[in-house]
């Protein structure tokens, strides 16, 4: 589903990404974990064609992110932060809108918002104008919007920052539920519980680089938690650079 080759990504003379070479296959909810600034962000956005690599190559669902960024996105669903809601459109105004753009009208569009609600519980934000949506329902509609077309790939990045414990139930749940073959839910976040909970595979960044990827059981090796995992990963590396 996604292949990353010698990706690499500089802005002016800072390395945000060295060299990473990562394949993630479907059919997983896949964690990206990091601490702030790993670079996280700057490779889902290559990622999402939302930023040009400086080098290297990724492919998604096997289109070129550079040579065929339309193929890309229309395999693609992203939820970034950027909620970007009309306020005053209803919930079910705003997945129609958005519906049209994916090319579905009609009844087809019709079924797949009702879908969609029975999903993520939507019946609250369907028929309520988006100004005076809460924090979690507006993530819900920014959630259902992403996934309208049923992407292939579906980008969480930072998806449950912000939200209360029963949203952000709500979100893993429904990331769960995403999970099947011929799908794949790439998870960025630095919470480690998240990714304990959803993932099924995890790769952890620092400073711009790969410094791990495997099962949660490979990448926890001797360690109880991820979190010692991961603080003994980030150290020898950081470590490694003095
Ligand atoms: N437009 C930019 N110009 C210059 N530096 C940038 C830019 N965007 C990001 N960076 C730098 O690149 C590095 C990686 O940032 P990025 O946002 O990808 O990290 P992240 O892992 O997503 O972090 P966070 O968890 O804090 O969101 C950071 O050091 C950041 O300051």
């Amino acid at each position: 589903m996604l292949t990353i080759r010698g990706l690499g990504k500089d802005y002016g003379p800072f390395t945000a990404l060295h060299t990473i070479d990562l394949e993630v296959a479907d059919g997983q909810v896949f964690g990206l974990l990091g601490p702030n600034g790993a670079g996280k962000t700057t490779l889902l956005r290559v990622l999402a064609t939302l930023l040009e690599p400086s080098r290297g190559q990724a492919t998604v669902a096997g289109f070129d992110v550079l040579r065929q960024p339309e193929q890309v996105r229309r395999h693609i669903g992203v939820v970034n932060g950027g909620m970007g809601l009309y306020d005053r459109l209803t919930g079910r105004e705003i997945l129609r809108y958005f519906g049209g753009f994916y090319g579905l009208r009609g009844a087809a569009l019709e079924r797949r918002i009702r879908e969609l609600s029975d999903l993520l519980a939507l019946e609250e934000v369907l028929d309520r104008r988006a100004g005076e949506f809460s924090t979690g329902m507006k993530q819900k509609v920014v959630i259902a919007r992403a996934v309208l077309h049923d992407p292939p790939l579906l980008i969480l990045d930072e998806a449950a920052s912000g939200l209360d414990i029963l949203a952000r139930r709500g979100l893993l749940e429904f990331v769960q539920r995403y999970r099947a073959p011929g799908k794949l839910v790439l998870y960025s976040t630095h919470v480690m519980e998240e990714v304990e909970r959803v993932c099924d595979r995890v790769a952890i960044i620092d400073h711009g680089r790969l410094l791990t990827e495997g099962s949660l059981a490979e990448v926890r090796g001797p360690h109880a938690y991820l979190e010692d995992a991961f603080f003994e990963l980030v150290k020898r590396e950081n470590a490694g650079a003095n």
